[in-house]
């Protein structure tokens, strides 16, 4: 294992929303990876999702290909996705689910659920989870506004999170390291694609996070769990809105020969919103340095190249 990087930590219970924004911003500066706490979302919740996950994933393979991924919702057994596609790896030693937006995209996401004679309560855990998660993740999403000098409900106003495109991602990873002689990663190097994760994690290690991608050689280094805290990062959407200065963080999860779950919520923009550079980024001499994007262009992509090799 590596050493671990101490992280911020963000109380998102604080009255003093100014000095919360003005931590935020710093740890989206200097990490783009922080903790935060007191979230409101209840340890039983959280413990009652990992118990509901567990109960899915230990379904027969031909229970789970059942609810097999359509419209990236659904289940994706081990190997179907590779997040490093600039690798040509047989993929990422873990099996996923993916619950789409419960509102709001009824025409084309049609999310998946197990039957309630298998498993009874998991729907409604599910959706509660994602509810509440949503709702810290838009609490959130005001303070990284506020964080960057904007008004709180900037990103609502430019069509980016009026209708958040939010997607709840159950993961797994199985004890064995792999067969072959080939490295093989629980989850390989990638940045996410969206605006902000909110990642919990059990207390298995194995999530690493390079700070500085563009440097050779990378140095990885291990995120220590907080009990009950949720793990914060910024995807590329924030990277492209703020020309860098917020970073979207490179990370992966290593196979540590235990069994490990995790539940990450991405916090996606409206695919219709086109996401350009902040004019408070900006300067003459340090003009964009991305072209504008609408977001589900830039989405699609990024989940095609990581589901291609098995598509
Ligand atoms: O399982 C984890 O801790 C991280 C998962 C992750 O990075 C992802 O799904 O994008
Ligand atoms: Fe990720």
């Amino acid at each position: 294992m590596a050493e671990y990087l101490e992280l911020p930590v963000i109380d998102l219970s604080s009255p003093d929303r100014i000095s919360t924004a003005s931590s935020i911003r710093q740890a989206c500066i200097d990490y783009g990876f922080f903790y935060l706490i007191n979230h409101g979302v209840e340890e039983q919740l959280l413990q009652n999702v990992f118990d509901e996950s567990r109960k899915f994933f230990s379904l027969p393979l031909e229970e789970k290909m059942k609810l097999g991924r359509k419209g990236n919702v659904g289940f994706a057994p081990i190997y179907a996705e590779n997040l490093n596609s600039s690798t040509s790896s047989k993929g990422d030693l873990k099996e996923t689910f993916h619950i789409g937006p419960l509102e709001g995209y009824e025409s084309h996401i049609k999310n998946q659920w197990p039957s309630k004679e298998l498993l009874p309560s998991w729907r409604f855990i599910m959706e509660e989870y994602y509810q509440k998660v949503v709702s810290v993740g838009k609490r959130l999403t005001s303070l990284i506004a506020m964080a960057l000098n904007l008004e709180d409900d900037f990103f609502e106003k430019v069509g980016a999170l009026d209708k958040p495109y939010a997607f709840l991602r159950l993961l797994h990873y199985p004890g064995e390291v792999g067969d072959s002689d080939e490295v093989v990663y629980g989850a390989s190097a990638h940045s996410d694609y969206g605006m902000v994760t909110l990642l919990a994690t059990d207390a298995v290690p194995g999530l690493q996070v390079c700070r500085e991608k563009h440097k050779q050689p990378r140095i990885w280094k291990d995120v220590r769990h907080i009990k009950g805290a949720f793990i914060i990062n910024l995807g590329d959407m924030m990277e492209r809105w703020t020309n860098c200065l917020f970073r979207s963080t490179l990370h992966r999860v290593m196979p540590t020969g235990k069994e490990r779950y995790s539940m990450a919520l991405f916090m996606d923009h409206n695919p219709d919103c086109i996401v350009e550079c902040l004019k408070s980024c900006c300067t003459d001499s340090s003009p964009p340095r991305f072209p504008p994007i609408r977001s589900g262009d830039h989405l699609r992509e990024r989940i095609n190249a990581a589901y291609s090799s098995s598509s």
